[in-house]
């Protein structure tokens, strides 16, 4: 144990002491010391094609069925004396995310309720300390300045990677020093990748520890049909939406910048898009748009140029600007460059060599960059063999490429404007740190409980699942999914012909660009290029109306109109301040008319939801 670890709680701030207070919502069949677990079907893959790689790869836990945990029956819990002890090891493996801390504080709690004398080990420094066997036994004393906190600081991290043969025996002698019934692995897709495949050997070297895994990230991109969201999202769009929002009433006071943001989220674009969404920017270049329109680095910065040129039409020389950090693999040529440079890291060629290995043509786009991007493209890479999307300013690049394109086009009398200027910022570790929201804090405490649960029924090599979470608390369903179901192997070529190749693994989920909230943003984009329809969605609520608000992409795809009701509440924001109160209702449409198509009129006036806002009811 390490004496060091605890924030001293003299010195928290009211609203910190305050959220320690929260006591975050339970689904009923959490509530008591034991559930009854039902057993599904058995499981294959996600992924079809790759199902018998997937099958070869985990022998002893692939197919395992789906299970889902209910209330037990009236008088069917069994007494405390029945349920032994258990030892439970905790591991914060993947990147901080606010409302981690919840999880182990939720498994504690049911550690505790299912026998008193069961003992939870957190590992010091992640998964570093899983391998040197450094722990923290986590008590009520040592969780309390934690409790609905943001940070892993509670145990920290480091490596987001078990995965070496070196690694997986470290943890599995840890595992069996510390004779644990469970390990509870805290991460997303790498993460939950890892637990996997740690879960299997295990089995195969018939360690009694099983392994579950719980997802844990603010990108937001372990998503199928097991998994609605991980945690941390939610608070990280919304922190993020202000910061954005706040960026975008300071560009339209001034009329005179463009601000590039550029935000986290990995290789998937959720968390720019769930923030175009709750903010309402003026563009978003979403790396999944880019991909499936193989647009070139140029073919961007033209796309963007003529939208500063439409806007300068209508004498708009400010705007906001949305980019994911994952944007830059997305886009072709830079993807292949990156590969080209990751081949050349796996082969151990030195830095300083590397811009001399490159082939002709991936030299010469090379070149073409500005140097700070050449050095940063060159920095080792992450766990899963990417670039290091983080530190890559992705959105100086273009900035920068935008002015200069702009400066080719006045030189031509292609643009007639005032002077391009940009102004770049990426939120990225400013919204990982922050306060989770009263979601967030529900959700890992409800997977903590589920972890405990899924380990006293022995299942290994299984996420903790909730669905329904659009819905209260009170209508989440708890489950657990085989990790091995998750699982699809990249492969060449697409179609039936595709080869299977590489290690099956559980990937990010892209965007649905088939999806409804891809739809809806579509569907207003010109609007929010030219209208300026910013939308200001505040601080995190943690009381009150609002504090039970989703992320919009979770709600969206489940119900109908909830793109109209966010754009009728936009439309109401904006007219209200134009508008006096007890106006006519012929001035209010007139307003609104001026405002927005004919088809959004519309869509507003058949509204259910209008009938419900009576200050500016009007049919
Ligand atoms: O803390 P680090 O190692 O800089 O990691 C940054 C990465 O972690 C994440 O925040 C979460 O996966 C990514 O969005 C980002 O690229």
């Amino acid at each position: 144990m390490n004496a060091d670890y605890g924030a001293p709680t003299e010195l928290a701030g009211p609203l910190q002491q305050r959220r320690a207070l929260y006591q975050p919502r339970l689904p009923p069949c959490l509530q008591g010391a034991t559930v009854r677990v039902e057993y599904g079907d058995a499981t294959t893959t996600i992924d079809p094609i790759g199902a018998d790689a997937v099958a070869q790869a985990f022998p002893r836990t692939y197919g395992q069925r789906l299970v889902t945990f209910v209330a037990p029956d009236a008088g069917a819990e069994k007494a405390v004396e029945e349920r032994p002890p258990i030892r439970v090891g905790v591991v914060f493996s993947g990147r901080q995310s606010p409302g981690g801390h919840n999880v182990v504080w939720g498994l504690h709690d049911a550690l505790k309720a299912h026998n008193p004398q069961s003992t939870l080990y957190g590992f010091i420094g992640g998964t570093e300390g899983l391998f040197s066997n450094k722990t923290l036994e986590i008590t009520n004393d040592v969780l309390a300045s934690y409790k609905n906190q943001g940070g892993f600081d509670l145990l920290g991290r480091s490596i987001d990677q078990i995965r070496t043969s070196k690694q997986v025996s470290a943890a599995m002698a840890t595992c069996r020093s510390l004779n644990l019934d469970g390990l509870v692995i805290v991460g997303g897709v790498t993460s939950n990748s890892d637990a996997a495949q740690l879960a299997e050997t295990l089995v195969q070297n018939n360690c009694k520890t099983k392994v579950v895994g719980v997802p844990v990230s603010l990108n937001g991109d372990l998503k199928n049909q097991f998994v609605e969201t991980t945690v941390g999202f939610d608070t990280v769009c919304k922190v993020n939406s202000q910061l954005i929002s706040n960026v975008c009433l300071d560009a339209i006071s001034a009329g005179k910048y463009y601000y590039f943001v550029r935000l986290m989220g990995r290789k998937a674009s959720h968390v720019a898009f769930e923030c175009a969404l709750q903010s309402h920017p003026n563009m978003l270049i979403m790396g999944e748009e880019v991909a499936l329109s193989k647009l070139t680095l140029m073919e961007c910065i033209n796309k963007i140029c003529d939208g500063v040129q439409a806007r300068a039409e209508l004498d708009k020389y400010h705007g906001v600007l949305l980019i994911p950090e994952g944007l830059i693999e997305s886009i072709p040529e830079m993807y292949a460059l990156i590969q080209e440079i990751s081949i050349l890291h796996n082969s151990n060629v030195p830095v300083p060599e590397m811009s001399s290995k490159l082939s002709p043509w991936a030299a010469a786009l090379f070149q073409f960059l500005p140097p700070f991007i050449r050095r940063e493209l060159l920095l080792h890479q992450e766990s899963d063999n990417s670039a290091q999307l983080s530190q890559i300013d992705t959105e100086q690049l273009l900035a920068h490429l935008v002015e200069a394109e702009m400066i080719k086009r006045t030189k031509e009398g292609r643009y007639k404007g005032k002077k391009f200027s940009s102004v770049c910022h990426f939120f990225g570790y400013q919204a990982r740190g922050s306060l989770p929201s009263n979601f967030d804090c529900d959700y890992a405490y409800a997977l903590g409980h589920i972890s405990l649960h899924m380990i006293a029924a022995g299942l290994t090599g299984y996420m903790a699942t909730v669905a329904n979470l659009k819905d209260p608390v009170h209508k989440w369903r708890c489950a657990a999914a085989p990790l091995t179901a998750m699982m699809s192997v990249k492969r060449h070529l697409r179609g039936p012909g595709a080869i299977p190749t590489g290690k099956p693994a559980i990937h990010p989920s892209p965007i649905d660009l088939k999806g409804k909230a891809y739809e809806l943003l579509r569907g207003k984009a010109s609007s929010f290029l030219l209208d300026d329809f910013y939308r200001t969605p505040g601080g995190i609520q943690f009381a009150g109306p609002g504090s039970d608000a989703k992320p919009i992409t979770l709600t969206i795809e489940d119900q109908d109109y909830m793109g109209d009701i966010e754009m009728l509440k936009l439309y109401l924001d904006k007219v209200r301040t134009i508008v006096k109160p007890g106006c006519s209702r012929d001035t209010l449409k007139a307003a609104i008319s001026s405002m927005i198509s004919v088809t959004d009129v519309l869509t507003v006036m058949s509204h259910p939801l209008n009938a419900e806002l009576p200050l500016y009811h009007f049919n």
